[in-house]
């Protein structure tokens, strides 16, 4: 199953700049061991945003609930999912 996933991060003005960078290395590690293992084929930042548009290639919704819970900085992020299908004009 596939989703676009759209993930905006908003790190508190006031956290001190070494936490920022202890979270960010361990969403690093997390992320990059989701791409190889194929779950997470795609990430592209939004040019000028603290966002990145993602897909994920996932058995199901609960798995994916699960794979974004995880993230490290998902309690600083605003998700949105989108799930998606093979376009008919695909070739
Ligand atoms: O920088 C981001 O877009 C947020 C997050 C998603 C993966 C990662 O390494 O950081």
């Amino acid at each position: 199953m596939l989703f676009m996933v759209q993930m905006t991060v908003n790190l508190p003005q006031d956290m001190p700049a070494g936490t920022a960078a202890e979270i960010k290395a361990r969403e690093k590690e997390y992320s990059q061991a989701l791409q190889r293992s194929g779950k997470w084929p795609h990430i592209w930042r939004v040019v000028g945003e603290y966002k990145n548009v993602s897909i994920f290639d996932v058995g199901s919704n609960e798995e994916l609930h699960e794979l974004l819970s995880g993230l490290p900085l998902f309690p600083y992020m605003d998700i949105s999912v989108t799930p998606l299908c093979r376009h008919p004009s695909a070739i």
